[in-house]
């Protein structure tokens, strides 16, 4: 199912200026990294497609599903997958029934939630701790109940907000892998500041930049805004090229 903005523009309580004005963008099939600098607006982006925050203006549209719409929003919310940069832990619950309950909130069945909920965290790696008290996790391991809770639902897209942030290498590794078998025929967001394994992860790039849409392209496109040959610092100066306007 596609998902596209169109015509967003959005504005926090009290702030002086939109952090979207006019936004406009139709989301790739696959998996498109969100590149931007702090403030650029790719949380509030994410947030609008996980109906989270209302645009005054505009509208978020996945397939025909239209959130606007109190008919719709239902199943808008229960086709979006969505991991915010901040998980918290439901104070008395395990990983378990944190991520079943995000399944069943998501329309799963108990049981099926409860089963669903065992193989989604076998998946992040944290079958041996399913049962501990999710508050009891550390901050890296609860960032993996935070995927847990999407991939347990299957959802038609994936808005990922930075998640990779605190992971140690072998879980980003894991991480990746978790990207890499997800169906090719879903759009998956994936909001980050990591450059580093762009080529092999991602099939679309996309530079955010004070609300606007600097870049969008596959990732060969980008890479080669920078000479060759820097030793894996490509994606850094393609980025600095796209954000200082050099290309
Ligand atoms: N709750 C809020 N109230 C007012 N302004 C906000 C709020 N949240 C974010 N902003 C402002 O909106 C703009 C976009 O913020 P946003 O969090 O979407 O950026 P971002 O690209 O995700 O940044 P980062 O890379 O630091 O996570 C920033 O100027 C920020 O200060």
């Amino acid at each position: 199912m596609s998902i596209s903005f169109r015509g967003i523009t959005f504005r926090y309580w009290r702030s002086a200026s939109p952090v979207l004005d006019e936004f406009s963008w139709d989301v790739p099939m696959g998996r498109t990294v969100l590149l931007g600098p702090n403030g650029a607006g790719k949380t509030t982006l994410l947030s609008i497609g996980a109906d989270l925050l209302r645009p005054k203006r505009g509208q978020v549209l996945l397939g025909n599903l239209n959130p606007r719409r109190r008919t719709q929003r239902g199943q808008y919310r229960r086709a979006v997958g969505w991991m915010p940069q901040q998980i918290r832990a439901v104070p008395g619950l395990t990983a378990r029934e944190q991520v079943a309950y995000a399944g069943w909130l998501k329309g799963l069945s108990r049981s099926g939630a409860w089963e669903s909920a065992a193989q989604a965290l076998d998946r992040v790696g944290l079958r041996n701790l399913m049962d501990r008290k999710a508050s009891e996790l550390s901050g890296g391991q609860l960032r993996r109940v935070g995927l847990a809770q999407v991939l347990v639902h299957s959802p038609s897209v994936m808005l990922l907000d930075e998640p990779s942030v605190g992971l140690d290498p072998a879980q980003r590794a894991r991480f990746r892998e978790i990207l890499y078998e997800l169906p090719p025929d879903i759009p998956v967001v994936v909001s980050t500041h990591q450059v580093d394994d762009l080529s092999e992860l991602f099939n679309t790039v996309v530079v955010l930049e004070s609300g606007k849409l600097r870049f969008t392209g596959t990732v060969e496109d980008f890479m080669s805004l920078a000479p060759s040959n820097l030793d894996g610092r490509n994606a850094e100066i393609a980025y600095s090229k796209v954000i200082n306007g050099e290309y």
